[in-house]
């Protein structure tokens, strides 16, 4: 549905050259969830403003539902990005212009019909649960039902592709699971793309189905979500998918704790195969698991967790309940702790 194929961007100002894309490319699904996820500065809003040519690209092409935008003439460019609707974090809102004119004036200014225009404003307004707000300004609305007119503004356009950019990063924790879910209806409902990028790991938790890491204006790490949150293979994506489950432990109690057994991370998918395997572990074995710290998560889909444990026995024994562990689809190593301090301890 939308295809960067080795985009360049780069910022040449009075005083510099700023390197903002390299090379990167990338490939969003028709009717998936794509998240693009990294640190501030690393080139998240370059790389989702060159898909509809808010920035065009130094370097490379980009395609979305296969026409390609970077060879486009103007006039069908504007056509095209009919089609490519786009969230903001701000919002973006007229202030002087009612929740009904926030989305009836852009429809007018891009030629729907007069007979439709009411049609749609009813019918997004609805979609984004806020029928009963037509009539009040952005100042008399919250920052969730704000992103809701705006959103409700966006789909009025009746896009396939939503670019949302940063759209939760201003509310707060339940305003942006609201929001989250929204978007996921969205997709689920009206069968619209969604890219959106993010600095928050539980963004992506919660309604990707896949991902991108991205580090330095390139892409460093790409996969399935329960692939990315399982498995994390670049330094970066270890760092967001951990800031989710460990929390930093005491040095004496790590040092205490090594003297009777290893200290491993757990990782699984769904409840069943977590903690009963544990508590088995246990009953079978001459081991204690004793869980020092980690949670379990949800996922867009289904349940993940990460448990640090503490596997007090013997060589032996520990051996054959990790084993055991293995077998029942638990996935055992060795942990990389984090002591208070933030000083790692191996
Ligand atoms: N218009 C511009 N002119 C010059 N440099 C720019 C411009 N836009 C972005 N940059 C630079 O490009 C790099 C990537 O910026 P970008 O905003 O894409 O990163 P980001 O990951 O979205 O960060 P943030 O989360 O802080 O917005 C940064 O070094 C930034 O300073």
């Amino acid at each position: 549905m939308i295809q960067l194929s080795n985009v360049s961007k780069t910022f040449f100002t009075q005083k510099k050259e700023v390197t903002a894309l390299k090379d990167v490319s990338l490939h969003v699904k028709k009717g998936e969830i794509f998240g693009v996820i990294g640190y501030s500065g690393a080139g998240k809003s370059t790389l989702i403003r060159c898909v509809n040519l808010l920035e065009r690209p130094t370097d490379g092409t980009v395609t979305v539902n296969g026409v390609e935008l970077t060879s486009l003439p103007s006039g069908k460019l504007k056509e095209m990005r009919k089609k490519i609707g786009m969230i903001f974090q701000g919002f973006h809102l007229l202030k002087t212009a009612t929740v009904y004119e926030n989305i009836a004036i852009p429809l007018r200014l891009s030629g729907v019909p007069k007979s439709e225009i009411h049609q749609r404003v009813e019918k997004y307004l609805s979609i984004v649960g806020l029928q009963d707000k037509h009539d009040s300004y952005p100042s008399q609305l919250s920052g969730g039902q704000k992103q809701r007119v705006a959103i409700a503004r966006t789909l009025a356009h009746e896009p396939e592709v939503l670019l949302s950019d940063e759209a939760t990063s201003a509310l707060d924790p339940e305003t942006t699971e609201a929001i989250l879910q929204l978007l996921l209806k969205i997709n689920e409902e009206l069968g619209i793309t969604i890219l959106l990028i993010t600095h928050e790991m539980n963004v992506i938790q919660r309604i990707c189905d896949r991902v991108a890491v991205m580090e330095n204006g390139e892409i460093v790490e790409t996969g399935d979500l329960l692939q990315v949150f399982s498995a994390p293979q670049h330094e970066t994506t270890k760092k967001f998918v951990n800031s989710l489950f460990h929390q930093p432990l005491s040095q004496s109690l790590v040092e205490e704790s090594k003297k009777t057994g290893p200290i491993v991370t757990l990782s699984f998918v769904g409840t069943a195969s977590g903690e009963p395997a544990l508590a088995l572990v246990s009953k079978q074995f001459d081991v204690y698991p004793n869980i020092l710290s980690g949670n379990v998560t949800q996922l867009k889909n289904q349940l993940y967790g990460k448990l640090i444990v503490h596997l007090q026995g013997s060589e032996e024994e520990t051996k054959k309940a990790v084993q055991f562990l293995n077998e029942r689809g638990v996935r055992v190593e060795g942990a990389n702790v984090h002591v208070f301090e933030n000083q790692p301890i191996s």
